[in-house]
C-alpha cells in the first residue's frame, strides 16, 4: 500500500511497510523497495497492493476469472476412493480453495480457512474450548461477539473475564495456566480502543505457552494490519466487511500459522458444515482484487470527515486524528486507521436525530463498504449488550458511528453538516457552528437555521 495515507511519523515504519520484498527484478536488475507489509510468507512476491489483485492457478481453460464449481459432489474413480482432491462441497471446493490460498497469501499466514460470516468464524475457534476453560477479553467489543460469549459461559461451562484490554497490565494480572483463549479486537467496535497485541501476546504466551491469543482483525482487515506478524496464533475477521466491500455477502475468515491449528479449525468447520459457499467465495475473491483502491478513498474520506466533526468541536474517536490517545500503539502495529469512526453528542436525542436526519448516510449496521453509513450501536450493533452491561463498561448511549464510503468526500460533509443543524446539534454563530456545550469558535460554517440547512463549510486550518 502507498504510504501517502500515512501520518509523517508513521511513514515507512509501520510493520515492515518500506522493506523491499524483492530486490531483483526477473533479469537480475535491482528494483526500488516495495511496501511490503511484513515478512513474505506463503509465496508472496510483490507489494500487497498487487498481491490483492494477482492471483495464481486457475481452471484448465486458464479463466482469467477463477470459475464457480457450483457442485455439491465430486465424481470418484474408485468404490474405494480414488485420492481426488474434491469428494463433496462441504469437505473442500475449488473455488474456495481459490479463495483461501489467496487470503494465507495476503494475511501471511500458513493457512487460512473461510466460512459463511465473521460469527460462525469465531464460533469455530471457540469450538477449541473445553468446559472450565478461561478465556480473556476486553470489555469493548463488537455485540455479536459479547453475546457468543455469553452464550458459552452460560451453557458452555467457560468462564469470560471482561477487562480492559487496552492495559496489558490487567491482562498480566488475570492470566494464568487456566488461561486457554485471549480474545483481541483493535480497534475497538464501537469506542476504537487500541489494543497492544504484541505485549499482551507475549504476556499470554509466558504465562501459559499453549494459550491461544485470537485477534478480530475485521476493523482494518489485512491490508492495514496483520495480527499473526504481531504475535497472534490466529486472526479472524467478518469478509461480510472490507474484504468484500459491497454487503452482498456474508463470510468469516481464519488464518493461522500452526499446521496443527489449521487441521482442527479445519475439521469443525468440515464437521459442522459452515464452510463458504462456491458462489460467496467467488464474490469474496472479486471484492478482494479492489480492497486496496476502495480502502485507500475511505480512509481519506474517513479522515475528511474525522478532522471536520473534531474542528467543530466533536469528541472524535478516530486511530488517524493525532488526539487520538492510543495514536502512537495504533501507528506501530497498522499501515492505516481504517474508514470507521464515532464521536459523541452528549445527548442521546440529539444524537438518534442526527441519525435520522441524515439522507446520504444509510441508516444501516455494518461497515467496511463502498457507500457511507450512519448508526447508534448502542440501539443497533450493540443492542444484544444489556443496558446494565453497557453501563458498566462505559459506553456512551449517545455514541454514533460513522462507517465512511467512496463517496464525494464534500457531500458527505455537507449531508453531516445539514443533519447536525437539523437535529439542533450545534450552536449557530454569526460565523460558524459549533458543538453543543462547546465555547470558542473552532471552525467556521456557513449555515442558514431556517431552512435547517448548512451550506459549505469554511475550511479550519487544520483542515
Ligand atoms: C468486529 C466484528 N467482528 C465480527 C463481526 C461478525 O461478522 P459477521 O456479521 O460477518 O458475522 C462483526 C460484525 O458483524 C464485527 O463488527
Ligand atoms: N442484528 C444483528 C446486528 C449486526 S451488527 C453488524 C456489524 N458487526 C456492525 O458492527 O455493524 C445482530 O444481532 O447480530
Amino acid at each position: 500500500m502507498s504510504d501517502s495515507l500515512l501520518p509523517e511519523s508513521s511513514k515507512g515504519k509501520a510493520n515492515g511497510v518500506g522493506k523491499a520484498l524483492r530486490t531483483k527484478d526477473i533479469d537480475g536488475h535491482d528494483l526500488p523497495p516495495s511496501p511490503a507489509p511484513s515478512t513474505p510468507r506463503n509465496g508472496r512476491k510483490y507489494a500487497l497492493m498487487t498481491e490483492l489483485v494477482y492471483t495464481e492457478g486457475s481452471d484448465q481453460y486458464n479463466a482469467s476469472s477463477v470459475p464457480i464449481y457450483q457442485s455439491a459432489t465430486f465424481k470418484q474413480n474408485s468404490a474405494t476412493g480414488g485420492g481426488e482432491e474434491y469428494d463433496y462441497t462441504r469437505s473442500g471446493n475449488p473455488t474456495r480453495t481459490h479463495l483461501e490460498r489467496h487470503l494465507a497469501k495476503i494475511m501471511n499466514a500458513n493457512r487460512a480457512l473461510v466460512v459463511s460470516s465473521g460469527m460462525g468464524a469465531l464460533d469455530v475457534i471457540t469450538r477449541l474450548l473445553r468446559s472450565g476453560d478461561e478465556v480473556i477479553t476486553g470489555d469493548d467489543l463488537y455485540g455479536g461477539t459479547n453475546r457468543l460469549l455469553k452464550y458459552l459461559s452460560a451453557h458452555g461451562g467457560i468462564i469470560v473475564h471482561h477487562v480492559d484490554t487496552t492495559d496489558p497490565e490487567t491482562v498480566r494480572k488475570i492470566v494464568s495456566s487456566k488461561t486457554t483463549m485471549v480474545l483481541l479486537e483493535t480497534p475497538t467496535n464501537p469506542l476504537i480502543k487500541i489494543v497492544d497485541i504484541p505485549s499482551i501476546a507475549s504476556i499470554v504466551h509466558a504465562a501459559n505457552p499453549s494459550a491461544i491469543v485470537a485477534v478480530d482483525n475485521t476493523m482494518l482487515s489485512p491490508l492495514l494490519q496483520n495480527p499473526l506478524d504481531l504475535g497472534a496464533d490466529i486472526v479472524y475477521e467478518s469478509g461480510t466487511k472490507y474484504l468484500s466491500g459491497h454487503h452482498d455477502l456474508m463470510a468469516g475468515v481464519i488464518a493461522i500459522n500452526d499446521p496443527a491449528l489449521g487441521e482442527k479449525l479445519y475439521f469443525t468447520i468440515n464437521a459442522s458444515g459452515c464452510g463458504l459457499s462456491p458462489f460467496d467465495s467467488w464474490l469474496l475473491l472479486r471484492g478482494i482484487k479492489t480492497l486496496g483502491v476502495r480502502m485507500e478513498k475511505q480512509q481519506a474520506n474517513a479522515m475528511r470527515i474525522a478532522t471536520f466533526l473534531e474542528s467543530h468541536g466533536f469528541k472524535v474517536r478516530y486511530p488517524g486524528l493525532k488526539s487520538h490517545p492510543q495514536y502512537d500503539l495504533h501507528w506501530s502495529m497498522a499501515r492505516g486507521a481504517g474508514a470507521v469512526l464515532s464521536f459523541e453528542t452528549g445527548d442521546v436525542n440529539v444524537s438518534e436525530r442526527i441519525v435520522e436526519s441524515a439522507r446520504l448516510w444509510a441508516i444501516s449496521v455494518s461497515f467496511g463498504c463502498v457507500n457511507s453509513l450512519i448508526s447508534m450501536p448502542c440501539r443497533m450493533s450493540h443492542a444484544s449488550i444489556d443496558a446494565k452491561t453497557r453501563a458498566e463498561r462505559n459506553m456512551p448511549e449517545d455514541i454514533i458511528r460513522l462507517c465512511v464510503g467512496i463517496e464525494d468526500p464534500e457531500d458527505l460533509v455537507d449531508d453531516l453538516s445539514r443533519a447536525l443543524v437539523q437535529a439542533g446539534a450545534v450552536n449557530i454563530t454569526s460565523d460558524g457552528f459549533l458543538a453543543l456545550g462547546v465555547g470558542s469558535s473552532l471552525g467556521k460554517a456557513e449555515a442558514s437555521s431556517e431552512e435547517g440547512e448548512c451550506s459549505k463549510i469554511a475550511p479550519t486550518p487544520e483542515e
